[in-house]
This record gives C-alpha cells, structure tokens and sequence, in this order.
C-alpha cells in the first residue's frame, strides 16, 4: 500500500500516544490499514491489537485489506464498532457483572416497541424521541447512590419511573439494548478493580477512527483500555463532527486525551479523493464555518476535473427526472460505468424514497432505503424473533410478535392479560411457551418438588473461556441441596487439553495446577453424573454453563441428561428488586452467611443459601400463576410443542439450515404467499445465515453471533459494491464512504439545512454535514434542488448560494 512521507510517519509510529487530524481524503482510514500491517510485522501480535471504526462496514473492509497483505493473523486481530467491541467484552464478563450470560442485543425498533408499550406512546415521533432520551441519558449517565436506576434516569424528570421500568423489562428479557453495552461497560470498568485491570493489560496498541464522532462515554472507555500499554492512536477530522446531535463532545474527548496521553499530533495534508475543482468546491464551503480546523489541498497527482454543475428543477419530480436522466447518460458515455459508484445523497429519508421511485420507474437500477434496513423488514423480523426465542426463551418481545403475527388463536387481549395479572405473581408470557410448564401447572412446580423430596442439586463450573465449541470446563462444584441442612458435596478438577492462557486470571488455575490437581473430562463428568443421578440442577446464572459442560461432554463422548434445571438468577429477577443480580449483591441484599469468591465450590454454597431464600418467595402467587396457566394452557401447547423441537434441532443444525426449517415450519411462506417480494427476502435471509456460519463454532455459537450481527448492523453496512446498484443515502450514512460521482439532492432551504436543526441551533453541524457531502466525490458532482413542492415555493438553500 504506497503512502506519501507523512503518512508513513504515522503508520512506523507504533509506540506510545498519537493523534492525527486531517481533513478529508488525506488518507487516514488508509493510514490506519497500514498501521495495523506495520504493527504486526514490528511484532506486536494480532490478538493484542484493537481497532474501532465507525461502522462495521468499515471494520470489514479494513480486515480484508490486511488479510491481502498478512492472511494467516488478519483473524486474531480485534476490529470493530464501539457496540461490537462492548457487546465482546460483556459476554465475557457477564456472569461477574450479573448479567445473563447468554444475552441477546435488542436493535432500534425492538427498543421502540417496548417503550410505546411502557409510555403508552401511540405517535411515532414521541416513540422514538422517548426512546433517544431515554438512550441518551442512559449512556452518559452513572449511578453512584443507593437508588439504582432510578438514579441512572434522574435525567428524564418525572418519566424516571418509567425508564425503569423500561430497563426492569430488559433485564426480564435476558437483553441488552445499544446503551447498556455502553454503560455496563462503564459501570464494569469503574466498579470491579480486578476486572478492569485485566482489561487494561488486554490490548497492546490501539486505534480509533473518526474520533470527531465519539461520546465522552466511550472514549472513558477507550482511555482505559488504551491506559495499560499508552500505545493509543486516536484519528479523526474535526470538520467532518456530524454527530453531536447524538451527544458526541470531540473538543472535550480531545482535550482530555492531550491531557492525559500528550500524544505527538500528526497532519496530513494531501487530498488524493478528488479533482481540483471538486476540492476548490469543498474549500470555498469550508470557509463558511464558524470555526474551521483543517485547510485542505489537492495533492500534486489530482487532476483538474470540471466544475460541480447545480441545477434546480420547478418540482422535486422534476428533480428526481433531472437526477435519472443524468445517471442514463452517463451510462451510456462512460467506459465500464459502474451504477454502485455513483450515488445519491440527501439530508433525509423521505426524499430519498421520492428519488427511488422515480428511479425505478425510469429503469436505473438502485439501492432504496428500504433495502438497506433488510434486518428491520417485517417478514425478515419475523423469521428473526423466532429464532431470537430459540436462543434466549426469555425474550419476551420476540414472542408478543411471533404469537400476533403467526398463531391466530392467540390476540392482544390474551397476550396484555398474561403480562398484566402475572406481574403480581411472578408469571412471564415466555413461561407460557415452555412445554415442562404447560405440563406442571406452574414454572416453579418442579424446584418445589424436587425441594420437597431432597433432590435439588446446586452446581457451579469454572471454563476456559466462552466459546461454547472449544472452551473447556476445569472445575466442577456441587451440592445436593435438602433446605440447607445436610448437605453432600461433589468437586472435581479436570485436565485441560488446551493452554487456559488469559482465563487464569478470572479463575485462578495454572496450567501446572490442573495439570496436578486435574483428571481426565470424562471419568469426572462420569462421576458427576452419578452425583447428580435424577436430582433437578439449579446453580446461578447457568444458561452459558449448561451449555458448555453439555458442549464438553459430548466431546469426550458422554451424553448428559440435563433436560431440567433452575436458575436463582431468574428467580431472583422475578421476586427480589436488587440494584444488580450478581451472586454478590443478592448474598448482601439477603445477608446470607457465605458469601462469594468466584471459586466454584464457595459460589456454590453461597447459591444453596440464595435459593433457601428464594423458593419460599415464589409460593404467595402460586395460586394465580396456576389459575392463569390452566386458562390459557390449550392455546398455547402447539406453538411450545413446535419450539421445544426447533430447539431440539439447534443442538444439531448449522444456522442456514436451522432458519430454512424454522421458515418453512412456522407458516411463514404461507404467511406471505401472496407477496413474492417478501418471500425473496425471506430466501436472502437464509443465504444470509449460512453465508455468515463460522463453520468451527458450535451451532449454537454461531447462530449467536449471526443474530448479534444483525442486530448491531448498520443500514449502510449492507452496501457492498458488489451489487451493481446505484446507492441512495443519508449524508449521515455516507459518513467515511468516496463514489466516482455524487449527486446531493433536496438542497432546498428548510431541508438542507434542515428546519429543525436551525431552530435548535445546530447550523454549524449541518454546514459540516455539506461539507461531508461535498467531499465524498471523486470526479463529478451534481447539486440540485426543486423551486416548488405541494406546500409551495422553496427557496434554495444558503448553502448552494454560498457556492455561487
Ligand atoms: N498516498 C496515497 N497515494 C494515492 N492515493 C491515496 C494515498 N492516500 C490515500 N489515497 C486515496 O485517497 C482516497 C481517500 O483516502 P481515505 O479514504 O483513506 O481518506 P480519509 O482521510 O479516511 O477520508 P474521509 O475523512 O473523507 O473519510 C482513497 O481513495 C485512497 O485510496
């Protein structure tokens, strides 16, 4: 990859802090590739490098680029988004953090949804400004009292209550929404000493990209990690700040980095995007700002280029006309046109849905807005809450969906009634779909049995690590619980196979240890499973264990019978308020004897303590519970036969296959038969899922990480230039992206800048929105505007007549 003096400056500069501002097309993101290059053959290894960019699209494309150049390591090396790398690290963690360790991330319309349901919201502006305060307030805000979430909403007024409530129905649903990753990241960093210590000596060399867009939170993050080795790189273009609007602080994460890290600054100079006449365009704009920060310059290699050609159209189909009919001819003139490198951008989505329209009409082919939010299409969310339910049973929003849209006999009515009366008894809606449940009578009916006739069993297991295929139990903890009297205990060591390597630090076992202290996995899980001989399992906060010492056994070739278990974590959740549900806070909260010490054996006597305390809470409400499962038990049984077989499958199937099944099974072709567009979506979606299917995870590790990526996905991480379609975007989304030619649409004055954005002060952020725009061509530009609309004339924007 060539670079000019001062750009290879910065990629040789691997030790210690740095920061490089420079305006756009000087090449940062390319530095940044370089950098990493640099960084592994000056032998810093893959596995101790971070990188986060913008979008996950950028993270792609960056690993591909190192994987041309240094294939075999590209895969170790950390690249991500902010949400990516928080949502890694809480998985890992979860159980320390009182977590549900198999938690699923919930997207923007799945937050929406359930904040309509909780402010009894019915405009979907209000839904989704409640949500983006509630979001706000909750990533920046930290709770240091005794008043738990409450103190974290303080901000919303008198709607705190209500933002509980919100986070109340998350932690019931076993998920996590884009600010949680944030701030339990945060909480877990400022709270847990041990923890943040390991993470501080986790990364040996660090970068973050468009820094000019990041939130005080996440840089409090970022210092953190970047404070063990202080090899930290932050890079960025004041001038592109577009999201401040979202409460990213540039000047102060800036100033607080200089600070503290007094890193060396770098510039770079040299615009190699685009022609000099586009970039003279840019530079005329950029001296609009207020407050400019970089100059820019065409480097010496740029050609001269024409001018960018404005145009303004009586209507804005006239507009749109004008846009198409441009796109044909260039077509037709230029050699290999390619559609995917050209785009459209506009200050908003309803005129790119104009636009697209027109488009289609005249014949050019292009990617709509629509296409982009493939994840949020209704068929496409559909087939995704039930495979949501198949890896996390407690996802409650999944489930009210599922049940409207696909099984009729079951309504709204039905569905609020449950939610409303089994509040006060300690009943979910999800219990409904667990067929052990239907049959009992009662979620709790089998604990309480087992209870009754000593055959409870309290477990814990320390692993190696989280990857459900390849991590290994090491120590396995044990109780026969018989209402805390007499008590039998089983614990066992067992050999590793594979170096435990960075785990030794949260479970405090050397290789040399299990090496002396350890037996082989099999003769142990043996001698387990005859400990444990037709007892009912419960231990705290164990979907994640089960699964694993399942996963080990049947690699060494035992099948172990664990159909049935319990979870103090979930008992906990429904009958104790707890500022959070670590083992920890439930023994203080209950002042129990035994408190716990992250060994397996004082964990699990700790959490026979707990459920003694626990089980007697779930006997007031018995009776409603079962009086509400007996009324609504025939309704439900088809659809929990249904699941528990798809759940069955899952054990076995590769995701592609798993969702195929899951589609064809549930109705849902027969759903949308008569709407062979939404079909199609429904086969991408299973190209999707096996496209995606890391062959040498567990199933179920990999559907995991299929869902979490379309959760954490972006609208424009779909764009790939693969498709040969002209793309439609937000100035917003095209953020960090470069197209041979550009039109900017809409430029009228209200829409860009927009109305809103001038009332509430922000013109200087949307200047440097045009300017991003500006700036994404490499060879041509098209601005254009429209004189009238159906609610009369417009005059052209202030930023088109500042070009003139
Ligand atoms: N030294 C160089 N020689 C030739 N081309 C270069 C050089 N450096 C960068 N480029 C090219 O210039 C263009 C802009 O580079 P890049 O996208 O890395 O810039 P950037 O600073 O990240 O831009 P932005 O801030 O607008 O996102 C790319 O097409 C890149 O390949």
């Amino acid at each position: 990859m060539e670079l000019n003096p001062e750009q290879a400056a910065i990629a040789e500069h691997l030790h210690g802090a740095i920061l490089v501002l420079a305006p756009a097309g000087t090449g940062k993101t390319r530095v940044l590739t370089a950098r990493l290059i640099q960084a592994m053959k000056a032998g810093f290894q893959a596995q101790d490098i971070l990188c986060l960019t913008f979008t996950n699209r950028a993270a792609q494309e960056m690993k591909t680029r190192v994987r041309q150049e240094i294939p075999n390591q590209a895969e170790q090396l950390t690249i991500k988004t902010f949400h990516g790398l928080c949502a890694w690290m809480l998985r890992q963690e979860a159980t320390a953090m009182g977590l549900p360790a198999d938690f699923t991330i919930f997207d923007d319309r799945d937050c929406q949804e359930l904040v309509q349901q909780i402010f009894n919201l019915s405009d979907p502006r209000d839904v989704k400004q409640y949500t983006s305060e509630l979001m706000t307030t909750k990533s920046r805000g930290y709770w240091q009292g005794d008043d738990g979430w409450l103190g974290v909403f303080r901000g919303l007024g008198d709607y705190a209550p209500q933002g509980v409530k919100y986070q109340l129905a998350l932690q019931e649903r076993h998920t996590l929404d884009f600010a949680d990753l944030i701030y339990y990241v945060r909480r877990m960093l400022r709270t847990d000493p041990e923890i943040a210590q390991r993470w501080q000596q986790r990364f040996k060399l660090l970068q973050i990209d468009e820094v000019q867009d990041t939130h005080s939170s996440e840089y409090e993050i970022v210092a953190h990690l970047g404070r063990g080795s202080g090899n930290i790189a932050l890079i960025g273009d004041l001038d592109q700040t577009i999201f401040e609007w979202r409460g990213s602080e540039p000047e102060l994460i800036l100033s607080q980095f200089r600070q503290e890290f007094q890193p060396q600054v770098y510039e770079l100079a040299w615009n190699y995007r685009a022609t000099k006449s586009l970039l003279a365009t840019a530079d005329q704009f950029a001296q609009e700002f207020a407050n400019r920060h970089t100059r820019i310059s065409a480097a010496p290699s740029c050609p001269a280029g024409p001018p960018p050609i404005i145009h303004q159209a009586p209507t804005a189909q006239a507009e749109a006309q004008w846009i198409g009919q441009h796109i044909q001819a260039l077509a037709k003139t230029t050699p290999n046109f390619s559609y995917s490198r050209t785009t459209v951008l506009a200050r908003n989505h309803f005129r790119l849905a104009e636009i697209s329209t027109t488009l289609k009409a005249m014949g050019i082919p292009c990617l709509t807005v629509e296409q982009f939010e493939f994840f949020q299409r209704q068929e496409v969310k559909d087939a995704l809450a039930l495979i949501r339910l198949l890896l996390n049973p407690f996802d409650t929003t999944a489930l009210r969906r599922i049940l409207l849209q696909l099984v009729p006999q079951i309504g709204l009515g039905t569905i609020n009634t449950i939610q409303k009366q089994g509040q006060a008894c300690g009943l979910w809606l999800t219990d409904l779909i667990d067929l052990p449940t239907l049959e009992d009578g009662d979620p709790f009916h089998a604990i309480l049995q087992a209870q009754q006739s000593g055959k409870i069993i309290v477990f814990d297991v320390e692993t190696t690590g989280f990857s459900v295929a390849e991590s290994e139990v090491i120590e396995i903890a044990a109780q026969r619980y018989d209402g805390g009297e007499h008590t039998l205990s089983f614990q066992r060591f067992i050999t590793n196979l594979k170096p435990v390597g960075e785990t030794e630090a949260v479970h405090g076992y050397s290789d040399q240890f299990l090496m002396i202290r350890g037996r082989p996995a099999k003769e142990v899980f043996k001698e387990f499973q005859r400990f444990a001989q037709g007892a009912y399992w419960v231990g705290h906060n164990l979907g994640f264990d089960v699964k694993m010492i399942k996963a080990h056994a049947r690699r060494v070739g035992l099948e172990l019978n664990i159909s049935r278990w319990g979870d103090t974590l979930n008992l906990a959740h429904r009958f104790v308020q707890a500022p959070n549900y670590k083992l920890a806070t439930l023994a203080q909260h209950f002042h129990l004897k035994q408190t716990p010490t992250h060994k397996a054996d004082d964990d699990v006597r700790t959490t026979v303590e707990l459920l003694n305390c626990l089980l007697p809470l779930t006997l007031p409400g018995r009776p409603q519970r079962q009086a509400l499962i007996q009324r609504y038990q025939r309704q439900f049984f088809p659809f929990a036969r249904q699941l528990s077989q798809w759940r069955q499958a899952s054990d076995q199937l590769r995701p592609g296959e798993l969702i195929r099944q899951v589609i064809q099974d549930s109705g849902l072709y027969r759903h949308y038969s008569s709407q062979p567009e939404r079909l199609e979506n429904l086969d991408q979606l299973i190209d999707v899922f096996t496209e995606r299917d890391q062959a040498h995870l567990h199933p179920h590790t990999a559907l995991r990480e299929i869902i979490e990526f379309t959760a954490l996905t972006r609208n424009i991480d779909r764009l790939t230039q693969a498709e040969n379609l002209v793309p439609l975007i937000t100035v917003h989304q095209a953020k960090g992206l470069e197209f041979d030619r550009v039109f900017v649409a809409g430029l009228a004055d209200g829409e860009f800048p927009s109305f809103r954005s001038v009332q509430e002060g922000r013109l200087e952020e949307e200047k440097r929105l045009f300017y991003v725009a500006l700036t994404r061509a490499q060879q041509q530009l098209f601005l254009s505007t429209h004189a009238q609309d159906d609610r009369g004339k417009k005059a052209p924007s202030p930023f088109l007549t500042a070009l003139a």
